[in-house]
């Protein structure tokens, strides 16, 4: 379904990715684990579309961004910031605002009343107090409220891949396990970095690691 060619991407003169790989099946869980450093973010901005890359390919179903345009590639590839986007309104006008700008056309009104109905219960699994989702102002929610707000907004949109950038980093143990849960059940294939070695054991999945080759220098630290 997904498949990233020989990718190629540096920032200044160091280059972070050099002929990295990858393909995701549908439904496929794929696990990008390695020292901190090593691209893996960057690695899922530039397969989302959000960060430019020197050489290399991206497809998805034998399509490339350009072909398939940008937005469409978006609306099937989502990526899932590690830190909280800028908002102002509650969880729930930032899910309508997110619905309407992927729709090409109106969504109607007993559509929209389903899919609000289907984030709820998805942030519901999550450990989400509803009256906060529909009430409280983005910026007033905890961090991990806010990671797994964003995580059930991206499921419930639909898309066929989500990029989930160490989705948890926020969030309690009993937490996290709801998140894992919620991921695993939407059916959505996703590639998740982790920095957890007992999350892709929990979760199941192919686990990629992207070390550095033997005889590198240590890995820049941020
Ligand atoms: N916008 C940028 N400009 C310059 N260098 C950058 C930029 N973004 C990332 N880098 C550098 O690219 C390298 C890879 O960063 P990246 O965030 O992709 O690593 P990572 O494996 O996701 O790390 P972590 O596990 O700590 O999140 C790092 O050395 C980082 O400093």
């Amino acid at each position: 379904m997904l498949r990233v060619s020989c990718l190629t991407k540096s920032y200044n003169t160091s280059t972070i990715l050099n002929s990295f790989s990858l393909h995701l099946n549908p439904k496929e869980i794929l696990f990008l684990v390695g020292p901190s450093g090593i691209g893996k973010s960057s690695a899922l901005r530039c397969i989302a579309n959000l960060d430019r890359y020197e050489s290399g390919e991206i497809t998805f179903y034998d399509k490339t961004p350009q072909q398939l345009g940008f937005c469409e590639w978006r609306r099937h590839i989502t990526y899932v910031p590690q830190h909280r986007v800028s908002f102002k309104g509650t969880p729930m006008e930032l899910f309508k605002r997110s619905l309407g700008l992927r729709s090409r056309r109106n969504v109607s009104k007993s559509t929209e009343t389903q899919r609000l109905g289907e984030y709820l219960t998805i942030c519901k699994s999550m450990g989400l107090n509803q009256d906060s989702i529909q009430s409280q102002q983005w910026v007033e929610l905890s961090g991990g409220q806010a990671q797994r707000a964003i995580i059930a907004l991206c499921i419930a949109i639909r898309p066929d891949v989500l990029l989930l950038d160490e989705p948890s980093s926020s969030c309690d143990q009993s937490s996290t396990l709801l998140v894992e849960q919620a991921i695993k059940d939407s059916g959505i294939a996703a590639i998740w970095v982790s920095h957890d070695p007992t999350q892709p054991h929990r979760v199941g999945g192919r686990i990629m690691n992207m070390s550095p080759p033997k005889g590198s220098p240590p890995v820049r630290l941020h």
